[in-house]
């Protein structure tokens, strides 16, 4: 049986805007009230899953929730129709209004974690959606998003969906951003990092922003998907790095089959943890760990330039290419160290670089915006077709993208209820065009 990965981007919804609402990640905070642009932050979405298709990557598409959350405002007491809801909210208390008009799930790296099937006790692939408890706009993102993965993973000889977990701060999960999977290739049993900021029984944490991933959610998951212990490691952030902004792992790691590239500062008793992925490391294939010292990037410019939050891809040719946002060549040093790093003795030889301004301003590189599935042949045939890329969904999801979105959203504009409208104009076709059902609440009445 052979497999692969397989990246599905979280596709941009119309209502993509700047509000500041994430307290501990620098970019959303430096860029709120700023303009955005949701059309060209849809396209260069798209644009990146296309680039990814042309290298012979199976890429997937998953749909954003439906924003406004009319649900969540209802629940907290606002009343009438749509408009009235909306009118109501600007009023008397615009930030919850803002937080349920967040398009945050285009990060589909918090969309869930997922092990796959050569992983786990079953032998069929496990899907925990997050509950992103840390911040409002995004634990509201966890039953929508359950509905999307179980309408593209819609075959339960192969995927269990587990539901995600309580919310509550002793299980604040942030999915894949803060999971690696080391492995001899795809299709081999590979060791599961699990990386958090917080043991909810430790002192050991960050003290001005929040720790997002506790261990706690962490076992739990490793647990529920059936991994095998002398597998998995749970590995603590650095609490000083999550301080000066390193709010995912993601934003200081990233791995790739036998390949593990990570900061100096990245990890809580870092020599010892390095020790430790050597002894469970268990592939026949040599792992390549790269620690990028201070001196070569700063905590502050991995965070500027997210660098580690560039995508490590395994080129169907052979070899690996990093796909790194056009910020790095901006930041001094980054670009230098990231052609020295293709010339070193590693499978990486190529970076390639995006722009995903967009999304980046709101602290979402790369990365942040796929989730990684590793799949068997068997598996992805039994994916739902209509959510795999190929030249005819882009190019319709461009013209979707193009007919239905705005080229300017401010904080202002979330008061036109017009707005509210063209989102579900919008939504309802695209969940035609992926063939997904009824998965938006207001699909339902
Ligand atoms: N993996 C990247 C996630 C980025 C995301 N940003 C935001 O939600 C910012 C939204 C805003 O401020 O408008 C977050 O912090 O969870």
């Amino acid at each position: 049986m052979s497999f692969c990965e397989v990246n599905f981007d979280g596709l941009v919804g119309p209502t993509h805007n700047y509000a500041g609402l994430s307290f501990g990640n620098v970019a959303s905070q430096t860029n709120a009230n700023k303009v955005a642009n949701p059309k060209q932050a849809a396209l260069q979405g798209l644009e990146k899953m296309w680039q990814l298709a042309q290298l012979g990557l199976p890429q997937g598409v998953l749909a954003p929730n439906a924003r406004p959350d009319l649900a969540t405002l209802r629940a907290l007491g606002f009343s009438g129709s749509d408009t009235q809801v909306i009118n109501h909210a600007v009023k008397t208390a615009p930030q919850w209004l803002k937080a349920c008009y967040s398009a945050s799930s285009m990060w589909a790296a918090n969309a869930a974690t997922v092990s796959p099937s050569c992983d786990t006790q079953d032998g069929k692939l496990h899907i925990t959606p997050a509950n992103l408890t840390n911040k409002l706009h995004r634990a509201i993102e966890a039953k929508t998003t359950a509905k999307i993965l179980a309408a593209v993973f819609n075959h339960e000889d192969y995927f269990v969906h587990h539901p995600p977990l309580p919310q509550h701060p002793v299980f604040g999960d942030e999915g894949a951003a803060n999971y690696t999977r080391l492995a001899d290739s795809y299709g081999h049993a590979g060791l599961a990092l699990f990386v958090y900021g917080e043991d909810v029984n430790s002192a050991v944490k960050p003290t001005c922003f929040p720790a997002r991933q506790t261990r706690q959610a962490s076992e739990a998951i490793a647990r529920s998907h059936g991994l095998a212990p002398a597998q998995t490691l749970f590995i603590q952030q650095n609490p000083a790095v999550i301080d000066q902004g390193v709010f995912h792992n993601d934003v200081i790691a990233i791995g790739n089959e036998n390949v593990f590239l990570f900061h100096e500062q990245a990890f809580y008793q870092q020599p010892q943890v390095i020790e430790q992925i050597r002894a469970h490391y268990q592939g026949a294939r040599p792992l390549h760990l790269i620690e990028v010292a201070s001196a070569a990037v700063s905590i502050a410019d991995a965070v500027k330039s997210y660098l580690f939050n560039s995508q490590l891809v395994s080129l169907p040719s052979g070899g690996m290419a990093i796909i790194a946002p056009s910020e790095c060549q901006i930041v001094d040093g980054v670009e230098q160290y990231l052609s020295a790093l293709c010339k070193a003795s590693n499978p990486i030889n190529e970076v390639i670089y995006l722009d995903l301004k967009q999304s980046m301003q709101n602290g979402g590189g790369p990365a942040c915006l796929r989730l990684r599935v590793v799949m068997s042949d068997q598996e992805l045939a039994a994916v739902n077709p209509r959510c795999m890329l190929d030249a005819s969904l882009y190019q319709q999801l461009v013209a979707w993208v193009t007919r239905h979105y705005r080229d300017r959203l401010s904080e202002a504009d979330l008061a036109d209820p017009s707005l509210l409208q063209e989102s579900q104009t919008a939504l309802d076709e695209l969940s035609q065009i992926l063939a997904l059902g009824s998965v938006y609440p207001f699909q339902q009445v």
